[in-house]
């Protein structure tokens, strides 16, 4: 991990005031910063807070689209408006610095100054969008922050990784004369690292289409991870994040959200949390191999006649043993790993092929032979079925269908009961039909 700038939490906060143009005696805020027990620096609610209530609202030190391999590029990489030509040449700053841009932002202010430092270090290609280019854009702003800015930037965490190492090398790889100075490079190098620990991804509408961005936020940077989290967050727009409320927040508390998905079973959110965040993750729902009796992690025993569940032993590894809840039968972790990833594969493989109603078919009639019904993966596929159900299609659903749509739904509201999620995003768009 590379330090953060010394700055003591204080300094950090009175700043972090600053930036949000709030002042220290009159504001009625939800939340303070302060040491956390769980890491570093973390957001504490000032007082009680009711579920639903916008804790914050923080405003981006830096910005951009997703860009990545499977997201869409066509996005103007100032105002992150939808650019509706799928041409990409069509959609190429027409001053060569090869960043797809709107035709107000092409003339604006807020880009002529790193469309000139682009075009200085010469793009190779101008015609063809280059994602790993365009997502060292949100990094390349950084030399344009005010001081302010730059102290908060310099203040928060930065996890070092040999991918974010490569990530800029892909992106120098874009241009002729990349600047090749060490101090420059470790500079990009280090704002690389705290992008990758501290920002948020979603979606949000811009001009009324939905575009996925990425972004650093001061404050929102500051809050810690659990896995039943009390806060969620939404993006307001490509520039500003709210969090809020999922559950009653006591004065003191400290807020909390989570950096992966709800369902997923703690294997795997131990090893997402731990490949792209670089910490073990030890609260409660992590400590309870049955995860709140939602056994999300469960797999069918492998004993011959048994037909029990298995569920991890230990929770502190990403390699424990397993156990069969009824014949008590212990499995090494290789062999319900190999298990899991078949079951993984087999309904991934589903998900991208075929219709909703052969979908339907398979999770009922198929999947409960190889996987039991409380599998995150399953849970999953569920929701997947949801989402695709509530978008607009041209398929057509019949009685049977649309009950099976209805039950999925209690199921996963159930799962989020025991899980205590409270008032969570996923749960508003189950229930309001807003997925
Ligand atoms: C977005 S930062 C959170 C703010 C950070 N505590 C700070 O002082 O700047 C994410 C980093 O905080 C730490 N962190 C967050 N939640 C954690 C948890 N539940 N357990 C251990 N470390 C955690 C990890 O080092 C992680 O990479």
């Amino acid at each position: 991990m590379v330090a953060p700038s010394s700055i003591s939490t204080a300094e950090l906060a009175e700043k972090i005031n600053k930036h949000l143009g709030l002042k220290f005696e009159d504001k009625n805020s939800a939340w303070s910063v302060l040491d956390s027990p769980i890491s570093g620096r973390g957001v504490f609610a000032a007082r009680d807070i009711a579920p639903g209530e916008i804790i914050l609202r923080d405003t981006a030190l830096l910005a951009g689209p997703k860009a990545s391999d499977a997201s869409i590029l066509n996005i103007c990489v100032v105002c992150c408006a939808l650019l509706q030509e799928s041409d990409h040449e069509k959609i190429m700053c027409p001053k060569g610095c090869a960043m797809p841009v709107c035709n107000t932002c092409a003339d604006s202010e807020t880009h002529a100054t790193e469309c000139e430092l682009l075009r200085h270090w010469k793009p190779k290609d101008g015609k063809n969008i280059n994602f790993h280019c365009v997502r060292l854009i949100s990094i390349v702003r950084c030399f344009f922050l005010g001081d302010l800015q730059r102290q908060l930037l310099y203040a928060l965490q930065a996890n070092s990784d040999k991918y974010y190492r490569a990530e800029l090398q892909k992106a120098m790889a874009g241009f002729e004369q990349f600047p090749k100075d060490r101090k420059m490079l470790e500079y990009f190098y280090r704002t690389i690292c705290i992008f990758n620990t501290n920002s948020f991804e979603g979606d949000c509408k811009v001009n009324g289409a939905e575009v996925r961005v990425r972004a650093l936020f001061p404050l929102a940077s500051l809050i810690n991870h659990q896995c039943t989290p009390n806060a969620d967050h939404y993006f307001e727009n490509a520039q500003t994040i709210i969090i809020t409320a999922t559950r009653p927040i006591k004065q003191g508390e400290e807020i909390v959200t989570s950096y992966t998905k709800l369902l997923w079973s703690t294997l795997t959110r131990k090893m997402f949390l731990f490949m792209t965040k670089h910490f073990m993750c030890s609260c409660q729902r992590c400590l309870d191999p049955t995860e709140n009796g939602t056994y999300l992690s469960a797999l069918f025993c492998r004993a011959q006649g048994c037909k029990g569940i298995v569920i991890p032993v230990q929770t502190k590894t990403l390699q424990p043993d397993w156990r069969c809840t009824t014949c008590e039968s212990v499995f090494p972790h290789s062999k319900m790993a190999r298990y899991q990833d078949f079951a993984l594969n087999t309904i991934n493989n589903r998900i991208n092929k075929g219709s909703v109603a052969e979908m339907i078919t398979f999770i009922n009639d198929m999947c409960p032979r190889f996987c039991p019904s409380s599998n995150y993966v399953l849970v999953e596929a569920k929701l997947n079925v949801i989402w695709r159900m509530s978008r607009p299609t041209t398929e057509e659903f019949n009685e049977d269908h649309l009950k099976c749509k209805e039950r999925y739904k209690e199921e996963i509201v159930a799962l989020l009961e025991k899980l205590g999620a409270g008032d969570c995003t996923l749960k508003k768009l189950i229930t309001e039909e807003i997925l």
